[in-house]
C-alpha cells in the first residue's frame, strides 16, 4: 500500500498515533442488574475514570504521542454525507434486531434528529426505553417487546468502548476489524469499519486483513504483533482457533503483507484472562510480561506455530515451551520472561486481575502501566524496563490495562 495511513510493524517501535476513547456516560448506564452480560465485575465512579483517562492520554502525550479519539473521527466520517450517516444509522439499528418497524421509526427519527455529535455520544452512552415516545400503534410482537420490555435500555450502552484496544488490530499497513464476542461488543466495531472506509484521514489507504463480516470471533487484545514478520495471537475466551487459521491464510497469501509466522497462544478461557494481552505483552526486543497462571505446572502450555505450506495453505508445528518458542520465531539467543507479581501465589493473580501484565509499550524498554501494580512494576524496573505509571483506582474495575486502552496507529520501524 502506497501512503499507508496505519503503521505498525512491532508491539514496542516508538509510539507515534494512537487510538481511545474517553469514558463517557456509557459508564453510568451499568447497573447491578446487566454488568454481568456488559462484561464489567463493578460500576467505575466516572467521574474518576475520566480524570484517570485523561491523566494516561497527556501521558501518552507528553511522550510524543498524537492521541486520536475514535467518537471523533466517527463524528468527522458521519459528516461526510448524509448518505454516510443513514447507512451508518441503518446498519446500528439493523445489528440491534431493528431493521423496520415502529421501534426502528422511532429510533431513527429521534437519532437523525440529532446533531451528529450527539447521535454518536447516544449510541455510545446507549438509548433508554422512556426516552422515546413508542406509545403509537404497534405493528407486531417485536415492536411490543422489543428486545426484552424489561430492559430499561432500547439500545445497550457501550461502557467497554474505552478498551479501544479490541474492536480492531492494526497489523502492518492494514487493520483487522472485529467480529466480536460478546453482544455488549459488537457494535462497537461498526464504528471502526465506518471510520476506516470514509473518514478521509484513512480512506483508501488502510489494508483491511479482516472485516468485521464474519461468524468467528476475534478481539485486538489478542493480536500482538512482535516483529514486521511474526504476530502472537491468544486463541482465547474471545478470539477461536479458526479465526487465527484464517487471519493467517489472508497475511501469508496477501500481496501487501509480509507477515509469515503466527504463533497461536492457547490461554485459560476466563474473565480475569479473557485476551492474551492481559497475561502476556512484549516489553522490548527480547523482554516480555508474562502471568505464570497461563502455564502448567511443568511450565507447559499449547502453543502452535503457523507458517505458509503448500497451495495457500497454512503448515502447523506444536510446541510446549513459551520461551523457546519465543526464541525460535524471534531468532534471539536470550530472553528476559518477566513474571506478574515476581511470580507470587498471592501478588500475581492479584495484580493480574488489575491488569499488572497489560502494558502499553511506548518505545523499546519503555513502558505504561497502572500503578496500583507497585510490585509487577518494581520487577519491571528491576529489569531495567522504564516504567511511567498512570492512575488506575476507578479505569480498573472494567479488566483492561493500559494495553486495552490504546490502540497504536502508528509506530516508528526499528
Ligand atoms: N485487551 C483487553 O484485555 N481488553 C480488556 C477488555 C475488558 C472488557 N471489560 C471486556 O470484557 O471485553
Amino acid at each position: 500500500m502506497d501512503n499507508p495511513a496505519i503503521n505498525v510493524n512491532s508491539e514496542i517501535g516508538k509510539l507515534k498515533t494512537v487510538l481511545l476513547k474517553r469514558p463517557g456516560a456509557e459508564v453510568e448506564n451499568i447497573t447491578p442488574d446487566t454488568m454481568e452480560r456488559l462484561l464489567f465485575d463493578d460500576i467505575p465512579f466516572l467521574k474518576i475514570a475520566q480524570k484517570e483517562h485523561d491523566y494516561f492520554a497527556e501521558t501518552l502525550r507528553k511522550n510524543g504521542v498524537e492521541t486520536l479519539y475514535i467518537d471523533d473521527l466517527a463524528v468527522e466520517a458521519l459528516s461526510e454525507d448524509d448518505d454516510i450517516k443513514e447507512k451508518f444509522l441503518e446498519q446500528y439499528l439493523d445489528e440491534h434486531g431493528y431493521g423496520s418497524g415502529t421501534t426502528h421509526d422511532v429510533l431513527h427519527e429521534y437519532l437523525t434528529d440529532l446533531e451528529t455529535k450527539d447521535m454518536v455520544e447516544k449510541l455510545y452512552s446507549g438509548v433508554r426505553r422512556n426516552e422515546v415516545d413508542l406509545d403509537v400503534k404497534h405493528e407486531s410482537l417485536h415492536d411490543l417487546a422489543g428486545s426484552d420490555a424489561s430492559d430499561p435500555f432500547l439500545l445497550d450502552p457501550l461502557p467497554n468502548a474505552y478498551f479501544t484496544r479490541d474492536p480492531q488490530a492494526s497489523i502492518g499497513s492494514g487493520i483487522t476489524i472485529n467480529r466480536m464476542t460478546f453482544a455488549a461488543r459488537r457494535p462497537e466495531s461498526l464504528f471502526t469499519e465506518f471510520v476506516m472506509k470514509y473518514h478521509p484521514r484513512f480512506a483508501g489507504k488502510v489494508d483491511i486483513w479482516r472485516s468485521r463480516n464474519h461468524t468467528t470471533r476475534i478481539e485486538g487484545g489478542d493480536e500482538l504483533v512482535l516483529n514486521d514478520h511474526v504476530l502472537a495471537i491468544g486463541v482465547s475466551q474471545r478470539t477461536s482457533s479458526k479465526s487465527v487459521e484464517g487471519l493467517a491464510k489472508e497475511l501469508f497469501t496477501n500481496k501487501d503483507s509480509h507477515f509469515d509466522t503466527v504463533v497461536a497462544i492457547e490461554i485459560p478461557h476466563n474473565h480475569a484472562m479473557m485476551h492474551l494481552d492481559t497475561v502476556f505483552t512484549m516489553v522490548n526486543t527480547d523482554q516480555f510480561t508474562v502471568f505464570p497462571g497461563i502455564m502448567d505446572e511443568a511450565g507447559k502450555m499449547n502453543i502452535f506455530v503457523l507458517t505458509p505450506g503448500d497451495n495457500g495453505e497454512v503448515r502447523m508445528e506444536h510446541h510446549t515451551d513459551l520461551g523457546e518458542t519465543l526464541k525460535q520465531v524471534l531468532h534471539l539467543s536470550e530472553l528476559d520472561l518477566i513474571l506478574t507479581g515476581n511470580g507470587d501465589d498471592i501478588v500475581a493473580p492479584r495484580e493480574q486481575w488489575n491488569d499488572g501484565s497489560n502494558t502499553l509499550t511506548i518505545a523499546p524498554g519503555e513502558v505504561v502501566t497502572y500503578n496500583r501494580n507497585y510490585v509487577s512494576n518494581e520487577m519491571l524496573r528491576k529489569h531495567d524496563i522504564l516504567v511511567h505509571e498512570v492512575i488506575s483506582s476507578e479505569l480498573s474495575r472494567g479488566r483492561g490495562g493500559p494495553r486495552c486502552m490504546s490502540q497504536p496507529l502508528w509506530r516508528e520501524d526499528l
